[in-house]
């Protein structure tokens, strides 16, 4: 029986991840979440502009303004619930608190965002849940209400979280994996997930803050001055040392070599990571779960990460300058 499938976030993830799905799921059957594009999302659906897929690609599925909507349309309830959303606090209430009138015995909740260590609160909310934590390499980005644009490649990464999970658990996530193969992803069910968590965050803990810092696209930063690339290099490998303080020896200099030609065999200027799109539209960053949790994990160990420090701080004031009002922004001289 084909599922039915909530997207907390219509955002550039949501919307791909939502066209990805209506390859094997009805779209009648995916409902989304949406918050500023709902207007635009439920007259018009999502238009991918994909250099894997196409252009003008259309997708319409179910709108939604919020969870609560979606569960008085739906009482009986969705097998999947992907959350798309930036991994930020807004407000008082958590995200997994958001997600809890759209949880059910029957729901498996899909993790779809960035960062180290982002799976615990849902666990703690959820004990009995089945979770799927889900790296993802697909750069997107929103470019109006509705219109996403995404480039290079669409591949993920999914195991359940924890890793040793039940067999119920480990097959639900297996078949969101082949759903997202039947859309035309590559997909891949991992035994621990966490390992390609780690890997990815040798990208995200470096070039997201960087980017967003910077202001400029991954392959712009690499030639910005004769020493960025060792730079990133050297921030790259700091996240490697804290991934094999934590077990994962896999995760060596060869990875992180891997990492950075992603972005060196990029034409220019490159892409812009997520955490940049956010930086240029004044949104809150996602610094905790990508670096902050990063470098409390180096701290535990004792391992010393000098430059993901100094990244950290640099990106929080950042953060922090999006939550003050204009007004107050270096506006006196005095
Ligand atoms: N974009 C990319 O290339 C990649 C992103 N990722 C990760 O995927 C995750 C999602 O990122 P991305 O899609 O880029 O993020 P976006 O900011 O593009 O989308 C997030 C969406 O969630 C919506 N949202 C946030 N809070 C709520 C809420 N309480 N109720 C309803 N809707 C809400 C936002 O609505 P509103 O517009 O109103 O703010 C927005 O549409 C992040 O963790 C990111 O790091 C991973 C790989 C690549
Ligand atoms: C680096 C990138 C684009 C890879 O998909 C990403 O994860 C992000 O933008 O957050």
């Amino acid at each position: 029986m084909s599922p039915r499938v909530l997207i907390f976030g219509g955002g550039s993830i949501g919307a791909v991840l939502a066209y990805l799905l209506s390859k094997s799921i009805a779209a009648s059957d995916i409902v989304v979440v949406c918050r500023s594009n709902y207007d635009v999302v439920a007259t018009h659906g999502f238009t991918i502009n994909s250099t894997v897929f196409g252009m003008n690609e259309n997708v319409k599925p179910i709108a939604v303004r919020s969870v609560t909507e979606a569960v008085q349309a739906y009482p009986d309830g969705f097998d999947y619930v992907c959350v798309a959303t930036k991994a930020v606090v807004n407000g008082t209430i958590s995200q997994p608190e958001l997600i809890k009138p759209v949880v059910s015995a029957k729901t498996t909740i899909v993790l779809m965002q960035n960062g180290i260590n982002i799976e615990e609160p849902y666990r703690a909310l959820f004990p009995d849940t089945a979770i799927a934590s889900v790296v993802i390499y697909m750069p997107c980005t929103q470019t109006a209400p509705g219109v996403v644009s995404h480039t290079v490649y669409a591949k993920f990464l999914l195991g359940t979280y924890p890793a040793k999970s039940t067999s119920e658990h480990k097959t639900s996530t297996a078949r969101f994996v082949e759903f997202l193969k039947q859309g035309g992803a590559s997909a891949v069910h991992e035994e621990d997930i966490q390992l390609a968590r780690w890997t990815k965050l040798i990208v995200n803990g470096s070039q997201n803050p960087i980017c967003a810092l910077s202001r400029l696209r991954d392959v712009q930063f690499l030639g910005a001055a004769p020493g960025a690339a060792s730079f990133t290099r050297n921030l790259m490998s700091e996240i490697a040392s804290i991934a094999r303080a934590e077990g994962y020896s896999e995760v060596d200099d060869s990875v992180v070599e891997r990492q950075l030609e992603l972005s060196t065999s990029r034409v220019p200027p490159g892409v812009e990571p997520s955490m940049m799109a956010d930086a240029l539209s004044g949104q809150r960053l996602e610094v905790e779960s990508i670096v902050g949790n990063t470098l409390r994990i180096a701290q535990s160990h004792g391992v010393d990460v000098p430059r993901l420090e100094t990244i950290y701080y640099l990106a929080k004031g950042l953060d922090m300058s999006f939550a003050i009002p204009e007004a107050l922004l270096g506006g006196s001289k005095n």
